[in-house]
């Protein structure tokens, strides 16, 4: 690189080139490269050299490299800067690229291109000299070189003035300072230059000006512009001696702005016009005094800061977010009842209760502007329609709508936002919302509230305690905004499947609004007044191109679909309506070939085949070939065929279902087996009705295989409940089980159109349990006729649909006795015209502990001593033995037996 003429670049020089970004010698500029040819510059050149030679690259300005590798070069401006590659980095993301950090070491001219692929290669010529950066400042142009050492001179006491102007204390104006000083005069235009707010033309002047005086000439001019912009700041910030001055007119420490377009004919720079537009902004926004005064302290901090600082764009962001928060915007309620009215059952078929009660809350809203109402909750399956009801509610209040999806969030951030100290942080999915719609009073539907979860990273759902509390909503501080923001004027609707897994918290600051599943006959108007239009909107069809009969839909909503909502019924609707988008199109092109065929054109055999006649029909076997076999096909009776099979009703977040209960035995040791995915409960269940039965094998003639009357005597149990994959739990099963093994020790079958609900006690009694209405409703669309359930449960038979009240028999219970009358044609043995015995009613007086561990329960019974012995005689009274004493004897309450130990039941605690 030395040669007796100084220090030398090497003569053949591989060019980088840019189109945004000038690089100055003395300068540090990075680039981001993702061109073909600047690419495998990077790649071949500058990766795969080991020398220092192989580092050096020409940066030469040029137009747009094309991406496409076929295109011509682009101009070439005529003069580049060589520089040293100091650092290379890599990534993938968005696309392929590379980030160079080049420094500039002097100016070079084009003498000829020697290749221009795969990177461009170039003989240059050298047209500054090297030395200066390896010679002392004192050694350089001095006042003593005549006009040029008059010219570096003034340029010096320039640079010195606009210091002066600026504030020390900002790093980049430190290190300007110290380059001032210590680098030879004759570098200064070039260093200065790249330092200060130039735009890229005016970098490319300064890189034009080939010789030392012309340089010092153009920066000059620059740099006392520079300073007379300045000076024009300062006076009309003393006019307003609120603001303080701002004191950066420096770009970032001689970096290329990454992002910004650069072109070889026209470049301006905005940088200041953008903090100018968002100061404007941020008093323009009518935000409060609050926030506008963290706004401005931090507009002062933004000026003060070097763009380089990844601070700058934290702080830029911020403001950013702050002025297009939408702290006064807000759209006008357009509220009319009977317009909503209108448009909520032109929306929505059925879910009377539902839509009572969103208009009831439409009304008070119209009639109390500033409502702090509650927040409504729709709870049910999945497909009912809750979030389009929320959609609605927008629609008719005329507000945006806003749908946040909470399921799955474990982390507090989501909702309240990060703060932001942390790197990466963003405001919360509340504040962002509002961002996106862009006024301060939408419709928020927070969808799944019951799939909220909890983490390390804190409760989202305590979080979501202040956004729905109208209390405190109207202060709601989000952890990136650190200032309040007013929610009180967003309408809050959430949806859950479940109420079981809402925070209680959190439920107890909604209202609930049950939304059940659908009827078949339900479904039957959903489809036809919405779905089936939908569908055929969505698929480009008319009526007139398809048409599905009432049986049709029938058919696919009982034999296709078993679900509480319609989600799948509107997706089969929809494969119907590609199947038969499929025919139509065809159709189409076989239309036209026929028109062909007419006009002479030679046309294919396949083309030749008659076009469908529309409309087409779905019937039974266009079904079939569509849908493919029924996937419901299974009748209930089937599984009716051995005894030991019996059908419960179970409640599941999905909606209702019908669950068989089957039973099987065999020789064995009395051991009982339990499968199907159990809970602890259900398992529980399962051991009451077995004991029950023992107790009762008399009465109700049970026996094992070879008629002995204890059931268990020689024999296993084994009871499963199908769809094994699926866990299950609860109690309500219990009448269920109790059903099932009488059947397999009477050795009777069940009556194939009972269902049944209901929790049992040791006793014999049927407690009630909760989801009767989804259960019904599964019961109804499996075709069951009778539903036996618990006495306690009659009253939620008024929420039924009229027609499912009508076509179902209930058979309300309170005693297992009755379920096994109604389960069995004709009654069951043992149970037929016995009396009721009176049940035994009893308290708990206290509870002992004898010193060898053993503990007892004491209970009083209300009809005497008689009445217990006599029941002593009778087999209930085993149950007693059973009574769970744990959670019964607290041994603090212990002190003495306090009635005869006949009357005791005892069981080890
Ligand atoms: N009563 C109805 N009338 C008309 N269309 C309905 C009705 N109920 C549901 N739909 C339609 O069913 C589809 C599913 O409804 P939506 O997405 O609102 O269900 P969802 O209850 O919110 O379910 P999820 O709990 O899974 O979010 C929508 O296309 C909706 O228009």
């Amino acid at each position: 690189m030395t040669s007796g003429s100084g220090i030398q670049i090497p003569s053949r020089l591989p060019l980088l080139l840019t189109h945004e970004g000038v690089l100055l010698p003395g300068s540090s500029v990075r680039f981001s490269v993702d061109s073909p040819r600047n690419m495998q510059l990077v790649s071949q050149r500058l990766l795969r050299g080991t020398s220092l030679k192989s580092t050096i690259i020409g940066v030469i300005p040029s137009t747009r490299d094309p991406q496409n590798d076929t295109d011509d070069l682009p101009t070439l401006h005529k003069i580049g800067t060589a520089g040293i590659a100091v650092q290379v980095v890599g990534s993938n993301w968005p696309k392929p690229h590379y980030t160079l950090l080049i420094t500039g070491l002097c100016r070079f001219s084009v003498s000829r291109l020697l290749k221009e692929r795969p990177f461009v290669l170039a003989e240059v010529e050298q047209l500054d000299k090297l030395e200066q950066y390896t010679t002392p400042a004192t050694e350089g142009v001095g006042p003593d070189d005549g006009e040029l050492g008059e010219l570096s001179e003034k340029f010096y006491q320039a640079a010195v003035q606009l210091l002066g102007m600026l504030d020390m204390s900002v790093p980049v104006v430190a290190k300007f300072r110290r380059l001032l000083d210590s680098l030879p005069r004759e570098t200064l235009p070039d260093v200065v230059a790249a330092m200060i707010r130039t735009s890229n033309k005016e970098k490319l002047q300064v890189l034009d000006a080939v010789t030392l005086e012309e340089r010092f000439k153009t920066a000059l001019s620059m740099l006392t512009k520079q300073i007379e912009g300045l000076h024009l700041l300062q006076k009309t910030r003393k006019k307003s001696p609120d603001n303080e001055k701002r004191l950066v007119p420096l770009r970032k420490s001689g970096r290329a702005f990454p992002g910004r377009q650069f072109n070889l004919d026209e470049d301006d720079d905005e940088d200041g016009d953008d903090v100018t537009a968002l100061e404007k902004k941020v008093y323009s926004v009518n935000m409060p005094e609050a926030a506008l005064r963290v706004c401005l302290k931090e507009l002062k901090r933004l000026k003060k800061m070097p763009q380089s600082m990844p601070e700058y764009a934290l702080t830029r962001n911020y403001l950013d977010l702050m002025v297009e928060l939408p702290w006064s915007k807000s759209t006008k309620d357009c509220l009319d009842i009977r317009a909503a009215r209108t448009l909520l059952d032109n929306d929505h078929y059925a879910m009377d209760k539902l839509k009572r009660r969103v208009l009831e809350y439409l009304a008070v809203r119209q009639l109390k502007t500033s409502l702090k109402g509650p927040i409504l909750c729709f709870v049910g399956p999945p497909g009912v329609g809750k979030t389009s009801v929320g959609r609605s509610i927008a629609r008719t209040l005329g507000r945006e709508f806003h749908r946040i999806a909470l399921g799955g969030i474990c982390d507090q951030s989501d909702i309240r936002g990060h703060r932001r100290t942390y790197v990466g942080s963003m405001p919360g999915r509340i504040i962002n919302g509002l961002k996106t719609v862009g006024v301060n009073n939408p419709v928020f539907l927070l969808d799944e509230v019951d799939k909220l979860g909890k983490s390390l990273q804190g409760d989202p759902a305590a979080a979501l305690l202040e956004v729905l509390d109208p209390e405190q909503n109207h202060s709601f501080t989000d952890h990136y905004l650190n200032v309040s923001f007013d929610l009180s004027q967003v309408l809050f609707i959430a949806t859950a499947n479940t109420k079981a897994t809402i925070p209680p918290a959190l439920l107890d600051r909604m209202e609930v609004l049950e939304v059940p599943g659908y009827t078949q006959e339900e479904k039957l108007e959903i489809s036809h007044r919405h779905l089936i239009p939908n569908q055929l909107e969505q698929h480009g069809l008319t009526p007139q191109q398809l048409h599905l009969p009432q049986e049709s839909t029938q058919e696919i909503i009982s034999r296709y679909t078993r679900e509480a909502g319609v989600r799948s019924l509107e997706r089969k609707i929809g494969a119907v309506c590609r199947a038969v988008a499929v025919k139509v199109a065809e159709g189409q092109r076989l239309a036209k070939a026929e028109a062909s065929i007419r006009e002479g054109a030679a046309v294919e055999q396949e083309d030749k085949a008659v076009p469908p006649e529309l409309p087409i029909v779905i019937d039974h076997v266009a079904l079939k070939d569509i849908l493919g076999p029924p996937l419901f096909d299974m009748e209930v009776s089937e599984r009716f065929t051995l005894p030991g099979v019996a059908l419960g009703l179970a409640w599941t977040p999905l909606g209702g279902e019908i669950m068989f209960v089957e039973a099987s035995r065999m020789e064995g040791e009395g051991q009982l087996t339990l499968t199907g995915q159990l809970g602890d409960v259900m398992k529980e269940s399962a051991h009451l009705a077995i004991s029950w039965l023992r107790a009762n094998a008399k009465t109700y003639q049970l026996t094992n295989m070879v008629g002995n009357p204890d059931p268990l005597e020689g024999t296993d149990i084994h009871l499963h409940f199908p769809a094994g994959a699926v866990t299950k739990d609860g109690p309500s099963a219990g009448v269920t089980i109790v059903t099932c093994l009488a059947s397999l020790f009477s050795s009777r079958l069940v009556r194939s159109d009972v269902a049944m609900t209901g929790e049992i006690t040791l006793r014999g009694l049927v407690l009630p349990v909760g989801g009767i209405k989804d259960k019904v409703l599964a019961a109804y669309r499996a075709g069951v006729k009778c539903v036996v359930l618990p006495k306690r449960n009659e009253k939620d038979l008024e929420e039924l649909p009229a027609n499912v009240r009508e076509e179902l028999d209930f058979v309300t219970v309170e005693t297992l006795d009755q379920v096994l009358n109604a389960a069995f044609d004709g009654g069951f043995t043992g149970t037929h015209g016995r009396t009721h015995t009176p049940q035994l009613n009893s308290k708990l007086v206290t509870a002992v502990r004898l010193p060898d561990g053993l503990s007892f329960v004491v209970y009083e019974f209300w009809d005497g001593e008689e009445e217990w012995k006599r029941h002593l005689q009778s087999p209930p009274n085993k149950a007693f033995q059973h009574v769970k004493v744990d959670t019964l004897c607290q041994p603090e309450a212990v002190s003495s037996v306090a009635v005869p130990a006949a009357w005791c039941s005892v069981k080890r605690a």
